[in-house]
């Protein structure tokens, strides 16, 4: 039997701040993604959505359970498993260019070759000619493009990428959602893409996993049985959209409930 990319194993995440009531973000967490699967993560705000992905990334311990990667535990952060965020997170200081091969600057690899990857990364990305710029001078939808350059660059096997198009306008959201499907099959990486929106979810995944509200359980794991692209106007479309409307609707109100009793 292949070894998931990723095995996520009763994994419970309780975050303790001083003076504060614990918060039990996740619990009893469990999931396998294969290798170049397309999941997304559906769920209500504050589930701990965010909370697994800086697990799964290294950035964050977990309180119970084991994350694999590859059958191996995460103990720490690795080029591996990139993680890209909502705001793009460049750094402002850096060229377009210096930002995408950051990461093979920590590695040692040379200048002519880091030049040449970026140069290569920003045309699979269209942002060809781009890379003396600076990211203030780009667009949003062009900022997020190069994080995702950026976090190609050191061949991660896994991307997981938290509300990556949540600020951007929807014609540009439909674009780089269009964007990103080419990236994923040329990249060969698994991806875990966050979103709060069905049609996203239904538009990109292979599986949508759908978390209760906090503590954060697998609610439901639902693949897309559509070849892709998938017109909205699809029937089956329609049913997916029905589907996760009524998955999410308890959760949001349970969210919503707990939300109001701690006030
Ligand atoms: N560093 C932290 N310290 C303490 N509590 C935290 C920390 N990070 C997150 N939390 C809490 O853990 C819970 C889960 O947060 P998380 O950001 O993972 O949820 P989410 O599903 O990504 O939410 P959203 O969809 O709104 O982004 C929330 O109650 C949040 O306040």
């Amino acid at each position: 039997m292949k070894v998931p990319a990723l095995s996520l194993e009763s994994v419970s995440k309780v975050w303790q701040s001083d003076g504060r009531e614990p918060v039990r973000a996740l619990d009893d967490f469990n999931l396998e993604i294969a290798r170049e699967e397309f999941v997304v993560f559906l769920g209500p705000s504050g589930c701990g959505k965010s909370t697994l992905l800086y697990m799964i990334a290294g950035l964050e311990e977990t309180t119970g359970g084991t994350i694999l990667d590859e059958g191996v535990p995460i103990h720490g952060p690795s080029f591996d498993r990139g993680l890209i965020f909502q705001d793009a997170s460049l750094f402002p200081w850096l060229t377009i260019s210096d930002n995408v091969t950051f990461g093979l600057s920590l590695r040692g690899v040379s200048a002519a070759e880091r030049e040449r990857t970026a140069e290569q990364l920003l045309r699979s990305v269209g942002l060809a000619g781009m890379g003396d710029k600076r990211p203030d001078e780009l667009s949003g939808g062009m900022r997020q493009r190069a994080a995702c350059a950026r976090a190609l660059a050191v061949r991660p096997k896994i991307l997981m990428m938290d509300e990556p198009f949540a600020a951007l306008d929807v014609q540009t959201r439909t674009k780089m959602q269009d964007f990103l499907l080419t990236l994923w099959r040329e990249s060969r990486a698994s991806i875990i893409l966050v979103t709060h929106s069905i049609d996203e979810a239904i538009s990109l995944a292979d599986r949508v996993v759908v978390f209760t509200a906090r503590p954060g359980k697998v609610k439901a794991i639902v693949p897309i049985e559509m070849e892709r692209p998938r017109p909205p106007r699809d029937p089956r479309y329609h049913a997916y959209r029905d589907l996760f409307t009524d998955l999410l609707a308890d959760e949001v109100d349970r969210a919503f409930a707990e939300q109001e009793s701690r006030r």
